[in-house]
């Protein structure tokens, strides 16, 4: 008999709770047919927590997201609230989360699928059977460094400020987690800074290098400069395996990537802490893109994103494996059988919505474990 696992849904603003309601078809089928068992909380984030608590997140979520096994978020962001103040913005429910679980690595798998060649913005060879892991430091960096804010200087004119902050502890911990990927894949990591203009990637240089040489020799290592890199991804991607990279950059090049895959919407994403004493980590799954105001309320959102995330949850969290490869398997095949939404449709494909394509990859699922 498998435990009880407790899952905390964050469904958030926008297509958040669209793609998230394709999800919740997914968990049911593996709920009925495959014995996962979960006790499962939702709350809101974001401008939705905002319009009902005046708040991005409340306290009592932070607590909940700590006390859970692992939580689902959608996205969060919501125009109508421009006006509010840099501190209550809804995106501040994600960095909060990020930070006060420590979730300081943001893996970001972008894998071309067979039947998506044509929607890459890239020619069919330069991407066929692309499989790379961007692992993305996300809870230091420019995001979180000090000083930081907006002041006004005596000549009446203002001056932004923002800092890139990196300690040796906060590289390293981050760049163990991308050689032990690399390990169980094809052994190369390319560690992403711009040490030609910046301290802190100079420094996040070394400490790769150390490490490297200290704990990880069997792992070969190449170094590229953030800007070099961009331009790599869309030259030659398949030269890549694990890239490590900072909060920024690592921001950047994964929405790059994710147009390697055909779409924003295919890209799923798992954000891990630190493994604690008991063998648990706190851990968060994400799409890597936003609410996307622009499609919201159409129901022409890819779920598959949402989808593929919830399949990492099970990969890394609740130690499912084989239901993981289930949920990777049925969305290969449904996208074999020429379903589309609108951001991958290509020509002679069946254009359908969001709730159609959940649909196929529950029937999808049936079929396989049938
Ligand atoms: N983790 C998060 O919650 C997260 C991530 C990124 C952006 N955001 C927020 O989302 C809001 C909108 O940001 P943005 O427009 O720059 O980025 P976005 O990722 O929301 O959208 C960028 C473009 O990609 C398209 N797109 C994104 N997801 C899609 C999907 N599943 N299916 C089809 N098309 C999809 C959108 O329609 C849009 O044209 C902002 O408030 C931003 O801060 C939140
Ligand atoms: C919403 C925003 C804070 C977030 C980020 O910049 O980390 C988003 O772009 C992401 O990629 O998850
Ligand atoms: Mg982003």
């Amino acid at each position: 008999m498998s435990e009880t696992k407790k899952l905390l849904v964050l469904p958030g603003d926008g297509i958040g709770p669209e793609v998230m309601r394709e999800v919740a078809k997914v968990v049911q089928w593996l709920q009925a047919a495959r014995g996962l068992k979960l006790d499962i909380a939702e709350e809101l984030v974001g401008g939705a927590s905002l319009a009902k608590h005046g708040v991005p997140i409340r306290d009592e979520v932070i607590a909940l997201a700590k006390e859970a096994d692992a939580v689902l978020f959608g996205s969060v962001g919501d125009p109508a609230w421009a006006h509010v103040g840099f501190d209550r913005r809804p995106e501040v429910a994600i960095l909060r989360l990020r930070s006060e679980l420590e979730l300081f690595a943001n893996l970001r798998p972008a894998k071309v699928f067979d039947a998506l060649i044509d929607a890459s913005t890239l020619k069919p060879d330069v991407v066929r059977g692309l499989d790379i892991m961007i692992v993305r430091e996300t809870v230091g960096g420019i995001y979180f460094g000090e000083p930081r804010g907006i002041e006004t200087l005596p000549d009446g004119s203002r001056r932004g400020v923002n800092t890139e902050v990196y300690t040796t502890g906060e590289i390293e911990r981050v760049a163990r987690v991308a050689f032990d990927l690399a390990r169980v894949r094809r052994n190369r990591v390319t560690s992403i800074e711009k040490c030609n203009v910046m301290e802190s990637g100079l420094l996040w240089k070394e400490v790769v290098t150390d490490l490297r040489q200290r704990v990880y020799p069997d792992v070969e290592l190449t170094h590229m400069l953030a800007d070099n890199c961009a331009m790599q991804l869309v030259r030659n991607p398949l030269q890549f395996d694990v890239l490590v990279t900072g909060n920024l950059f690592g921001d950047l090049l994964s929405d790059l990537a994710a147009m390697l895959t055909g779409s924003l919407g295919m890209l799923p994403s798992a954000t891990l802490g630190a493994e604690q004493a008991d063998g648990k980590r706190h851990a968060l799954y994400e799409p890597i893109h936003g609410s996307a105001p622009d499609i919201a309320g159409k129901g022409i959102a890819n779920p598959l994103a949402q989808i593929l995330s919830f399949a990492m949850l099970l990969r890394y969290s609740f130690d499912r494996e084989a239901d993981a490869v289930l949920i990777e398997t049925a969305v290969s095949n449904v996208l074999a059988s020429g379903l589309r939404t609108a951001d991958i449709m290509s020509e002679g494909m069946a254009r359908v919505g969001t709730s159609v394509m959940g649909d196929a990859v529950v029937k999808e699922l049936g079929k396989l474990a049938g």
